[in-house]
């Protein structure tokens, strides 16, 4: 319900009381002034950035989950210049399919197709050399 409407931050300035309390995270606006008695975290660290963009605040406390999945519940707008997609299990998902791909890298190590290579030619010219010499000279062609 009215999750689509912009707030400037100025705007949410405007509600910083107990009776009137919203707050900014991750570029939603929340209205979180039924919320402030049950926080677990207590309302007083709420009612500090209170008006505010809390994102850092609520990032560094490191909040579960089910925290997360709360702030759609409370929220009555977006920030100017945010766009939100619901953070509501969609998250898992999203993090689901971003496994990572591994590659196959075929070790591609050429001075040793090289050395190989060379390994093979040395004995092959050594015993060419060496059979054409005896080739040449045979006993058995002295008629040339
Ligand atoms: C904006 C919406 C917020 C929601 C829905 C929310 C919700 C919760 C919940 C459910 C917990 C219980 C622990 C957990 O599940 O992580 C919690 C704990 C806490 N929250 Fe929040 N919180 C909000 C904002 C904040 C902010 C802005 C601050 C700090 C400025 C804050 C500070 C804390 C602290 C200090 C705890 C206690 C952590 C502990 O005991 O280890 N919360 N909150």
């Amino acid at each position: 319900m009215g999750q689509d409407k912009v707030y400037t931050l100025s705007q949410v300035a405007q509600h910083k009381s107990t009776k009137d309390c919203w707050l900014v995270v991750y570029g939603r606006v929340l209205n979180l002034t039924k919320f402030l008695e049950e926080h677990p975290g207590g309302e007083e660290v709420l009612l500090e950035v209170a008006g505010k963009d809390a994102s850092k605040e609520f990032d560094t406390i490191g909040h579960s989950e089910g925290a997360k999945k709360m702030l759609s519940k409370f929220q009555v707008g977006v920030l100017q210049g945010h766009s939100v997609q619901d953070l509501g299990g969609k998250d898992d998902a999203t993090n689901e399919s971003k496994k990572e791909m591994s590659a196959f890298v075929i070790k591609d190590d050429s001075s040793s197709t090289f050395k190989s290579l060379f390994d093979f030619f040395v004995p092959f010219m050594a015993a060419s050399l060496y059979f054409g010499y005896r080739y040449v000279t045979r006993s058995d062609n002295i008629g040339y």
